[in-house]
């Protein structure tokens, strides 16, 4: 049998415990001063850690290390009672008491990775090299398991859109790990999401199984779940009975995860741009382990796996092409399906087009792979992410990656995005300032790692809490008179032609442009003083990007700013292009009046083109928003 695949996570050591506890801890904590702007990478110094072994490079072989790594992470006071500290709590105490792994695994066990909504990929992927690793190591075989919870789904607002992406990419992946001789086996928990932990460890018991390895979720319900299926197997490795196998939650979605990075003070950051600086010189004081892939590849089962009794009947088993309650109409399933395509090479293809390709005029309706042969040759200078920061401002313009859809189910890992940037312009640092497209573009990707650090630390996000709690509760929203506002809105039909067009566009292709997310995420809590959790919850059930972290982010972050439709009109789309597009009625309209027709023509004109007039006056709506934003602070 070969020797185990060395395996870890992008920011540290093979276990998920370690990787926040000892040096890695110590680094986190460094803290971020303007200096750490200035930390250059000490490559050799990094490779050297403080207990004479590389823990990049440890591999899964000897339960030494493993037991070594099994350091306590500890939360700063404001993190202790979260779901995520709980979990760290719950691994720790499974690791105390005696394991399953101390005995010799059986001959017929298995090894199972639990593939999650979020990590929907075969390479770069923390808990799937673990658990392969684990498998070779023992020779036992691995199965990919893959939970479908229509109760989660309902509950968390996930999108019919973001679910035929996932089953897309469910069947691809099955094809792939097929041909490793490694069975996907999905199952379908149609109610009662909170027996899950129960059934997962009835099954791992009928299954034999010797371990299960997943990557963390950062969201409260996950997380809670998670916990429990750890509790379950404590409870039965100290009674003796039920399932008592190895249990291990991974980091790895974010490219440094949530409780890695902490203020002078020890406590997590609640604003960007310091929190940015302190991601920045932390990927770059640990520069090679972020910029060349870490994680082993999946190693394949011997084919006799196909005849094992438990993974046989899994083989024949195939992905759901729908699951039910989240059915597409034929037409949407087909538009998604171009859209949005899966398979080999999509996420690469992407990447290239962003990464080496020319800035051109954006074409409305069609996929982000859409190729156009515009491959320049100095792609430092003249690619589509050199001229990102003028390029992410326009949206007529193709200036941005559209990598979010495949960021958020895991078909790319943030890491890979972090090392495919840094192949292009290489240097000595992976660039996070704003002075270029480059740099710029990183930031972005942080801010995907931000809001799962804001869901991790202040978990009341989860739970339809503002972040702020001054406007817990204390805003008069417009009454649900108003219901026929937000109707308008979710049409597009408000007669502010940006703001129809953007939500035109979310409609048709699950997508919107992030200078229009704003914009009507601001219109709505803003212009119709509705509530924005309505505008949210819209939100997930439409985008097949849908991530709760970055969602709420973005609104939350919305609430709290006024944007005149108008004037970002004019900014975001000088000619009207993305308008004329999304809103065929005022094709007709000439020049500026495309951004604010209410200023040029009568209601009867804007009737007759078809379109509507303004449901709202902006300047009136802005004073009444300021007003109640006013009072709402003052109690708050
Ligand atoms: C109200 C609102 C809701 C949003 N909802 C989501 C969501 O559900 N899922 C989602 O992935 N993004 C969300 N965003 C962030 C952003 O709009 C999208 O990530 C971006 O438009 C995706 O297009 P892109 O891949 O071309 O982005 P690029 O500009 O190419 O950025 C690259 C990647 O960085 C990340 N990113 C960029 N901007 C942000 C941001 N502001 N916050 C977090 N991550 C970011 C995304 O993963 C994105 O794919 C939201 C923003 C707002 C204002």
């Amino acid at each position: 049998m070969a020797a185990p695949k060395r395996v870890r996570s992008a920011s540290s050591s093979a276990s998920p415990v370690a990787e926040n506890g000892g040096s890695a801890k110590k680094r986190a904590r460094r803290s971020p001063t303007k200096e750490d702007e200035d930390v250059k990478p000490n490559i050799k110094e990094e490779a050297e850690d403080d207990d004479g072994s590389d823990p990049r490079f440890r591999s899964v072989s000897t339960t030494a290390a493993l037991e070594r790594d099994r350091e306590h992470t500890s939360f700063p006071h404001e993190m202790e009672q979260t779901p995520l500290a709980r979990l760290y709590d719950a691994m720790r105490e499974l690791s105390e008491v005696k394991a399953a792994k101390d005995e010799k695994p059986s001959k017929d066990g298995v090894v199972v990775y639990w593939m999650r909504n979020k990590d929907l990929r075969l390479e770069d992927n923390t808990a799937l090299s673990y658990a392969s690793a684990v498998a070779q190591e023992h020779s036992l075989p691995l199965i990919a398991l893959h939970i479908f919870s229509l109760g989660d789904y309902k509950s968390h607002d996930r999108s019919p859109r973001r679910i035929d992406f996932q089953l897309r990419q469910l069947a691809y992946l099955r094809a792939e790990l097929d041909k490793l001789h490694i069975p996907l086996f999905t199952f379908t928990q149609s109610s009662e999401r909170k027996a899950i932990p129960r059934i997962l460890c009835e099954k791992l018991a009928e299954w034999n199984a010797f371990g299960l390895y997943a990557n963390i979720e950062y969201e409260v319900d996950e997380l809670r779940r998670d916990i429990e299926v750890l509790e379950r197997t404590r409870d039965a490795r100290e009674q003796g009975e039920g399932w008592k196998g190895q249990v291990e939650f991974f980091k790895d979605f974010c490219i440094v995860a949530p409780g890695e990075l902490l203020t002078k003070q020890g406590k997590p950051y609640s604003v960007y741009s310091p929190w940015q600086r302190a991601w920045a010189a932390h990927i770059n004081s640990n520069l090679s382990s972020f910029i060349s892939p870490q994680n082993g590849p999946v190693i394949a089962n011997p084919s006799s796996a196909r005849t094992h009794p438990i993974l046989e009947p899994m083989f024949s088993h195939e992905v759901p092409t729908s699951l039910p309650g989240f059915e597409l109409a034929e037409q949407e399933k087909k538009d998604m399906e171009r859209l949005w395509p899966v398979g080999e090479g999509v996420t690469e293809g992407i990447m290239g087009r962003f990464l080496k390709t020319k800035m051109r005029e954006a074409k409305f309706f069609e996929p982000p792979l859409e190729g156009d042969g515009n491959e320049v040759e100095n792609p430092k200078k003249d690619s589509k992410i050199a001229k990102y920061t003028e390029g992410r401002n326009r949206v007529d313009w193709d200036g941005t990656s559209h990598i979010s859809a495949y960021l958020a189910a895991g078909l790319i890992s943030p890491r890979e995005c972090v090392r495919a940037v840094y192949k292009v312009v290489g240097g000595k640092e992976v660039p996070a300032g704003r002075d270029t497209g480059f740099g710029m573009w990183i930031q972005e990707v942080a801010w995907r790692d931000f809001y799962q650090h804001v869901l991790a630390a202040w978990p009341r996000v989860c739970m339809s809490k503002p972040f702020n709690l001054k406007y817990d509760g204390t805003i008069e929203w417009a009454t649900d008179d108003d219901e026929s506002k937000f109707e308008a809105w979710k049409e597009g039909k408000t007669g502010f032609p940006i703001v129809d067009a953007a939500m035109r566009s979310l409609k048709a292709q699950g997508y919107m442009h992030n200078r229009c997310r704003m914009i009507v995420a601001s219109f709505l809590c803003k212009d119709l003083l509705l509530d924005w959790r309505k505008g949210e919850k819209y939100f997930m059930q439409m985008l097949v990007d849908g991530d709760l972290g970055s969602n709420n982010g973005g609104w939350q972050w919305s609430v709290i700013r006024i944007f005149n439709p108008a004037s970002q009109s004019e900014k975001v789309d000088p000619n009207g292009t993305y308008i004329r597009h999304w809103v065929p009625e005022l094709k007709s309209v000439k020049g500026k009046a495309i951004h604010n027709p209410s200023a040029a023509l009568s209601k009867a004109e804007i009737l007759k083109l078809g379109y509507v007039p303004p449901i709202v006056d902006h300047a009136e709506a802005r004073k009444k928003a300021i007003e109640a934003y006013k009072e709402a602070a003052a109690q708050g």
